[in-house]
């Protein structure tokens, strides 16, 4: 860790940052911030939630000249969501030099953007389909522009979001400096890159494995059909702050948020289908805390700084090891603890080992818990919850009351009252969880990277998860839907 004020950046920039709680600066950003304000261009690497949004966005302030009206960066993002979370950050960290910063992004009217941008935004952060959309109207004209960013830059360059890449930067003068950021990078999309760029220094912060260590991963074998009552029973026993369950497809995250929903559970799902006004409100709500659990596609994968995320439930095992490193790092960020589980059936065990090698990380294996295991876990926490109450806080205001119970009931009763008022018993409302067809079955050694086969089909405008599996196992007749009122009362 290093001070902020070793890093050679301006007074203004300085204050920003130390207003917005950073007291030192992250190893990306210190190792990346002076070689950024030389001038070159930069490949940065490191960990989910270690700060690389600063770690571009303090070197892009410094370079701006806000007595200059015009547009002077750019920031492309893959995800709608995500372009309005850089852009807040870079307005937080450029606020000190009045820099100017504005988002754009698909399905917000497109005539209000027009008149944002006629205030003349010194930078701007987008989604590479609306970007392309503003270009061809020539209402952003990106000929004075000499910083661009790609945040998650793998994405970024990979298969579907390239062609309009390309474009994007064919209207940004040949001599910018250009700057990629993600967490992951795989060779084959790392040599897409460097295509790009003009002698590019990369920055990899040294990590033995790709994830946090302050991720507890575990993995749960379980059949297809038992998944749900595993996931409610695990969400019972951790009793997540905030929790972030990934299904495959957007059916299956429709689906499960509307059976966590039937049992009791604050629940709501995101995914590219829906309007950007649901998808905005369904994440301030979890942000809030209004909803406890978030039922996502990888389009709440890369990115989103959620603070509060305790646990990651992968419901079903990403097909490439990138977007399982993107999904858990939706926890464990900036320094706090998290848990991810991952859920795979017997079938997709080979991916798993593939996960771990591409991770260099061994998941744990966690049981999948049975009934009895749920309300003893359960028990257990209602058990800690009323210890530390008893012996933390200040509780004359309750003894007399308290006393006068004790009259009535038996102090063995009303504590027995009192912990299952904790607990959440099992609950066999029926719910409809359709059967995902397994990934296909793979020998590990055919893993060569993504990146290189044209499987994603082209989709423009930030939906990032949706656009992977769209076609393929989502909507497909081979599903089978099976009912799921009675959980049976044990699983393997
Ligand atoms: N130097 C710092 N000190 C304290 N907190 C920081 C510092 N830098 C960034 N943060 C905070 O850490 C969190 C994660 O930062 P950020 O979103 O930039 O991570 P990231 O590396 O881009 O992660 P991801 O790979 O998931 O996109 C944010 O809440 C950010 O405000
Ligand atoms: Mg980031």
């Amino acid at each position: 860790m290093a001070l902020f004020s070793e890093l050679g950046i301006s007074r203004n920039t300085l204050k920003a940052v130390e207003k917005m709680g950073f007291e030192e600066a992250t190893p990306i950003q210190s190792e990346t911030i002076p070689l950024a304000l030389e001038g070159g261009d930069l490949i940065g690497q490191a960990q989910t939630g270690t700060g690389k949004t600063a770690a571009f966005g303090i070197p892009m302030i410094e370079k701006i000249d806000v007595s200059k009206d015009e547009i002077q960066g750019l920031i492309i993002a893959p995800t709608r969501e995500l372009a309005i979370q850089v852009s807040e950050e870079l307005y937080k960290i450029g606020a000190g030099n009045r820099a100017r910063v504005l988002a754009v992004y698909g399905g917000q009217d497109i005539s209000r953007q027009i008149r944002a941008l006629k205030k003349r935004p010194h930078i701007i952060v987008g989604t590479p389909g609306r970007l392309l959309d503003h270009i061809n109207r020539k209402t952003i004209r990106l000929n004075t522009v000499h910083t661009v960013v790609l945040d998650e830059a793998d994405e970024m360059l990979n298969m579907g979001f390239i062609e309009d890449i390309e474009s994007i930067l064919s209207s940004v003068p040949d001599d910018h400096q250009t700057l990629l950021f993600s967490a992951t990078m795989p060779d084959p999309i790392r040599r897409i890159a460097e295509r790009f760029m003009h002698e590019p220094k990369t920055v990899r912060v040294k990590a033995r494995e790709m994830t946090v260590p302050a991720i507890s991963q575990y993995y749960v074998r379980v059949p297809e059909r038992e998944k749900f009552d595993t996931l409610t029973r695990l969400i019972d026993i951790h009793t997540p702050e905030l929790a972030i369950v990934f299904g495959r497809t957007k059916r299956r995250v429709d689906e499960l948020s509307e059976a966590l929903t039937v049992r009791g559970y604050t629940a709501e799902g995101i995914h590219g289908d829906l309007t950007q006004a649901r998808r905005m409100s369904v994440l301030r709500k979890f942000k809030e805390g209004t909803i406890d659990v978030l039922v996502a596609t990888d389009v709440a994968a890369r990115g989103l700084d959620i603070s509060g995320v305790t646990h990651v439930y992968n419901f079903d095992i990403p097909q490439d090891p990138e977007s399982y490193v993107h999904r858990i790092g939706r926890t464990g960020r900036a320094g706090k603890e998290g848990m991810a589980i991952t859920f795979v059936t017997p079938r997709e065990m080979s991916y798993l080992e593939v996960v771990e090698r591409t991770t260099k990380k061994k998941m744990e294996r966690m049981k999948a818990p049975t009934v009895t295991d749920a309300l003893e876990g359960q028990l257990r926490t209602a058990k800690e919850k009323l210890y530390n109450a008893a012996s933390s806080e200040n509780l004359t205001a309750y003894l007399p009351l308290a006393k006068e119970m004790l009259e009535d009931q038996t102090a063995e009763d009303l504590v027995a009252a009192a912990l299952k008022l904790f607990v959440k018993e099992p609950d066999e409302k029926p719910v409809t969880i359709s059967e995902e067809r397994p990934l296909p079955f793979r020998k590990e050694s055919s893993y060569k990277g993504k990146g290189g086969s044209g499987k994603r089909p082209y989709n423009r405008d930030g939906r990032s998860g949706d656009r992977r599996r769209s076609g393929g196992n989502s909507q497909g007749g081979r599903r089978k839907s099976y009912s799921n009122s009675k959980p049976k009362n044990q699983s393997k």
